[in-house]
């Protein structure tokens, strides 16, 4: 999956509009630059402030990782007229996300994401508030809890062996295992959202990828408030998403007309019918769930979710392929596991202990989402001495926090082993390993996402053997990231699987 680089075209929009606004901006930041006790950071320009530093080849968690090492794990940068903090190291995440959570725990109000959540009616990226509170319990109580996500069981073990039989029938030649993978997880969801598969499901995914790929962009205007209706004018890209979130507005209105008048009795029960009875038993309450809010927590489903797990997978396969001896140990257990059963499905998945701590470490070098969610700040506050003002942007560095050497021994290799006897969880009690987050707005769908993960981890190990193509060594696999709405491999994972014969 190829997403943009979100610092590609800034150069071009930010000279032309910085040359017609000069003048405003620059008192906009002489007057907001006046704290004087902010974090260190590097050295910043008028009107752009740092941009210029992040606009380089490297990606932002990478840029971000090299300026801390030299200014320190709370790090302020001004992109624009807005300030960010970076956070980097796991003391600091602490102060941030559990000494002053009620402090951080607001979100920033981004352009495209206010189109694309009808003003913040979802979860994910939503203001803090009542709203979201309510909205937010209703939905770990009612729709990501324990038993729904078994009732999804026959779902992903369908999907999942449809993909193995697909790969049998590629026997010896080269899958794509990338393309595989995001479709099979995006099924997933499909299905459990929607109900059966159907054109109008398909149509809505592919026209949701389309608005990833833009989500996984930069947006100027937002960086530059006192001129933002200036810069979407200049900008094409609004009018392309909000064409784009139209297109999916339309298809989700129907999927929720179609189940309201439909005969639920008659199929199982998806997320959209969950969904409209909590609509129904709320509609006196103070905060009725409107469609918006239930298309908007669809959508949060599928972008928080779908793309996250399919990540996870794919790095998961791609550094068992780069260290065979962990592929080995991984495919023992699972065939020693299921051996007497003589197929992979959910009833075990406990007992991958090994398998474990392959996804928790591959968590650790590869979270999904590196930066987190951001968080901006609800009011001002100190921390390790430094002002933070209110209204700063947060973002948490969790991939430089999975790769502190003062954490993680041999921070850079691939050692499942380091879990063995080791009692570190991703779940955000532990802030050395942060894949999903902590606090308030800790990821809710940890236990969605986990055995969208394991079981096709298990499947792919227990079917196949693995082989790069063209000859290629295994440590000779390209590992470079695409940075996007979540920061997936940059080049396909292609691969030739050779079925095992039991
Ligand atoms: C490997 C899989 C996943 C990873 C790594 C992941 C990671 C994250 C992260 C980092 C956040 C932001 C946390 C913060 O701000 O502190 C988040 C939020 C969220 N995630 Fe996940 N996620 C995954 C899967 C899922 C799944 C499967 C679902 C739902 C089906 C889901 C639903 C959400 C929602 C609704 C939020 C917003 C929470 C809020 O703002 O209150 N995620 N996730």
């Amino acid at each position: 999956m190829e997403f943009h680089n979100p610092f590609t075209n800034i150069t071009f929009i930010a000279s032309f509009v910085f040359l017609l606004m000069i003048f405003k901006i620059f008192k906009r930041w002489s007057s907001k630059n006046s704290t004087t006790n902010l974090p260190p950071g590097p050295w910043t320009l008028p009107l752009i402030g740092n941009i210029h530093q992040i606009i380089s080849n490297s990606l932002p968690h990478h840029c971000f990782k090299n300026l801390a090492e030299k200014y320190g794990p709370l790090m302020h940068l001004k992109l624009g007229e807005i300030s960010h903090v970076i956070v980097s190291s796991p003391e600091m995440a602490k102060e941030v996300m559990k000494t002053h959570d009620f402090t951080f725990c607001d979100r920033p109000s981004l352009l495209l994401l206010s189109i694309l959540t009808y003003n913040g009616s979802d979860i994910a990226f939503s203001k803090y508030g009542e709203k979201w509170r309510q909205l937010r319990k209703m939905i770990v109580v009612e729709l990501l809890n324990a038993k729904r996500v078994q009732s999804f069981r026959p779902i992903r073990e369908e999907e999942v062996s449809d993909l193995v039989k697909s790969i049998y029938e590629s026997e010896g030649s080269v899958v794509n295992l990338t393309k595989m993978i995001y479709s099979m997880t995006y099924g997933i969801t499909g299905r459990a959202a929607f109900g059966k598969k159907n054109q109008q499901q398909q149509v809505f995914i592919s026209a949701f990828e389309k608005i990833l790929i833009i989500l996984g962009g930069f947006c100027i205007a937002d960086l530059f408030p006192s001129i933002k209706i200036l810069l979407e004018r200049v900008s094409s890209t609004k009018t392309k998403f909000e064409k784009l979130c139209r297109e999916t507005d339309g298809i989700l209105q129907d999927i929720i007309n179609d189940h309201k008048n439909s005969d639920k009795e008659a199929r199982d029960e998806d997320l959209v019918d969950v969904l409209l009875k909590l609509q129904q038993e709320n509609k006196h309450s103070e905060n009725p769930l409107t469609d918006d809010n239930i298309k908007s927590v669809i959508q949060d489903l599928f972008a928080a979710g779908s793309e996250t797990s399919s990540s996870t997978v794919l790095w998961g396969m791609s550094e068992m392929v780069k260290n065979p001896k962990v592929m080995e140990e991984a495919q023992a257990e699972v065939r020693r596991v299921y051996g007497s059963k003589g197929y992979v499905d959910e009833t075990e998945l406990n007992q991958l202990i090994y398998l474990k701590s392959v996804i928790k470490e591959t968590l650790r070098l590869h979270p999904p989402i590196p930066l987190l969610v951001p968080r901006e700040s609800r009011e001002k506050c100190q921390i390790n001495g430094y002002d933070i003002p209110a209204k700063t942007i947060v973002a948490v560095n969790v991939w430089a926090i999975g790769r502190d050497p003062r954490y993680w021994v041999e921070a850079e290799s691939f050692k499942p082993e380091r879990f063995e006897n080791s009692l570190v969880d991703f779940r955000g009690t532990d802030f050395e390993l942060l894949p999903f987050g902590a606090g308030r707005r800790v990821c809710p769908g940890i236990i969605f996402a986990i055995p969208n993960i394991e079981l096709p981890l298990a499947q792919l190990l227990y079917h196949f053997d693995w082989k790069l193509p063209n000859g290629l060594k295994n440590e000779e696999l390209n590992m470079t990231e695409q940075f996007g709405i979540t920061v997936g491999r940059k080049h396909d994972l292609c691969l030739i699987p050779i079925p095992r014969r039991a």
